[in-house]
């Protein structure tokens, strides 16, 4: 069955904490009434029965070595025999152990990845778990195909360049268009940080970047990835940030809309 696991970590924030408090807010929108469990599909996502809820992991200490070795281990663990995972929840850092982990029970692994930032850098604030590094610590394991970044409007000249190091594949925001998707291939993971929408649609996150996606825009690209997706995360939001909940809103809508595309 799919899973579901809450990643309550945001030690590795540049800028703002608060996406440890994702995972519960965004299930409280499954609970409290407002929302049904539909996605667009016609597809009932239900816990316990579409999917099942392992809950949060639980951190002992914020030391980014061992919080990484404790969510790869999990993460690891829940998909060795090829089951499928959705993340949820923490800062973008959380997205290196977590993708780490799929890259090792699927070979040749594709990402496809949602953002406003490249999350590139070498290394940011002296910190090379920043979750403005994911990507470079994963592109420098050598055992990832392909990454596709899709919605970008950060790019500074040092993330060019990594960018071109490393053959990564970007559709600016300003470039905007659908080719991409004809291009993906499987096995495929998507990685989804919600400051890609704009913070007109999605206040809830730590960095307001304007010029960002519309949610329908973001609504449609998943629906039109031409494969069955083999894990996704969603990170970044951040709670602190919200109002009336209307972002966690947008982060359950989205973990439906990933969730069919997993099963
Ligand atoms: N995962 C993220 N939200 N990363 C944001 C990093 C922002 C960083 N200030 C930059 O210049 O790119
Ligand atoms: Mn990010
Ligand atoms: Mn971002």
């Amino acid at each position: 069955m799919l899973k579901l696991l809450g990643i309550p970590f945001d030690a590795n924030s540049s800028f703002l904490k608060g996406p440890s408090y994702a995972p519960d807010r965004i299930r409280l929108m499954d609970k409290e009434g407002s929302a049904n469990r539909f996605a667009e599909n016609g597809i009932e996502v239900i816990p316990g029965e579409t999917y099942a809820d392992l809950g949060d992991l639980s951190f002992e200490s914020t030391d980014p070595k061992k919080a990484f070795e404790l969510i790869r281990t999990r993460v690891f663990k829940e998909i060795s025999s090829g089951e499928r995972l959705l993340s949820i929840g923490g800062d973008h850092s959380v997205s290196f152990p977590i993708i780490d982990a799929h890259s090792e029970v699927h070979k040749g692994l594709n990402i496809l990845h949602f953002d406003a930032h490249a999350d590139l850098y070498e290394n940011f604030d002296n910190n090379p778990f920043s979750h403005a590094s994911p990507f470079a610590r994963l592109m420098e394991t050598g055992r990832i195909n392909s990454l596709t970044q899709v919605g970008l409007r950060t790019l500074s000249t040092h993330q060019r360049d990594q960018a071109n190091r490393y053959g990564v594949k970007i559709i600016e925001m300003k470039d905007l268009n659908e080719a991409f998707l004809h291009q993906l291939k499987g096995p495929l993971y998507i990685s989804l940080d919600l400051d890609v929408l704009d913070p007109a649609f999605a206040p809830g996150v730590s960095h307001h970047e304007p010029g960002g996606m519309s949610t329908r825009e973001l609504i449609s690209f998943i629906q039109k990835v031409p494969l069955r997706v083999i894990g996704a995360d969603l990170v970044e939001y951040n709670p602190m940030r919200d109002t009336n909940s209307m972002t966690a809103m947008v982060g359950y809508k989205l973990m439906k809309e990933l969730m069919v595309k997993m099963l």
